[in-house]
């Protein structure tokens, strides 16, 4: 059976809590844009994804890694990713979101979580950013506990907080500074995932 969520069609899987996806319609995303700052261009961003792709080609090719994106704010990343990793790789996605179109994070909400088809596997888990690390410690978790073999994580970008996080990424392409950046599938108030670029929000 076909279900709509967050415009993605999803076949047969279970949806436990259809998440808010609905974009803030107070905020005017044109002038958020105008108000925002570049903090790394389309090239800059392709680059570093053509860097992450050789290094993480050198750790798990050869496994038959499950890749899991983590969607929404993966799925950029993951679509430019993809097709640079030339190995026999299965793909899978798992939802979860704790901004919720807020720039602060609250409790995690599970839309899809991992299954059973993790179990034995090398997991690569691509997300667009980690921040506080919650959401990838969560989800590396649920990984583990139904029996994957290893759980590799790949982020775009990590925001640089200067304090220790529950978890480390094995792989990041770009260090942010401690701003609330979007762009490349990352949101602000539900707006501008479709930005080829990385955008940090001037706060008033
Ligand atoms: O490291 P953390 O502080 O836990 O934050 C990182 C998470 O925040 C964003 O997801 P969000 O909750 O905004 O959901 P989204 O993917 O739907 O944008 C992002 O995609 C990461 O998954
Ligand atoms: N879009 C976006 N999502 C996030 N999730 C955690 N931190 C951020 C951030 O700075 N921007």
């Amino acid at each position: 059976m076909a279900k709509h969520l967050c415009g993605y069609v999803v076949f047969c899987r279970k949806v436990i809590n259809k998440g808010a996806c609905v974009a803030n319609r107070s905020v005017n995303p044109e002038q958020i844009l105008q108000q925002s700052e570049i903090i790394y261009t389309e090239e800059d961003v392709r680059n570093a994804i053509a860097v992450l792709a050789k290094k993480i080609s050198a750790r798990i090719a050869g496994t038959e890694p499950l890749v899991m994106c983590v969607m929404g704010g993966a799925v950029v990343f993951s679509g430019q990713l993809l097709p640079q990793l030339g190995f026999p790789l299965e793909f899978d996605y798992v939802q979860a979101s704790r901004y919720h179109e807020k720039t602060e994070g609250e409790q995690l909400v599970w839309t899809v979580e991992p299954r059973d088809n993790v179990r034995g596997k090398t997991v690569l888990l691509l997300d667009d950013i980690l921040d506080e690390g919650q959401t990838l410690a969560a989800i590396r978790e649920k990984c583990l506990a139904h029996g994957a073999a290893e759980v590799v994580i790949a982020v775009l970008v990590e925001k640089d907080l200067e304090r220790v996080k529950p978890i480390q990424a094995d792989y990041v392409g770009l260090s942010v500074p401690n701003r609330y950046v979007f762009g490349c599938g990352m949101d602000v108030y539900g707006w501008w995932r479709n930005l080829p670029a990385i955008y940090a929000l001037n706060v008033n």
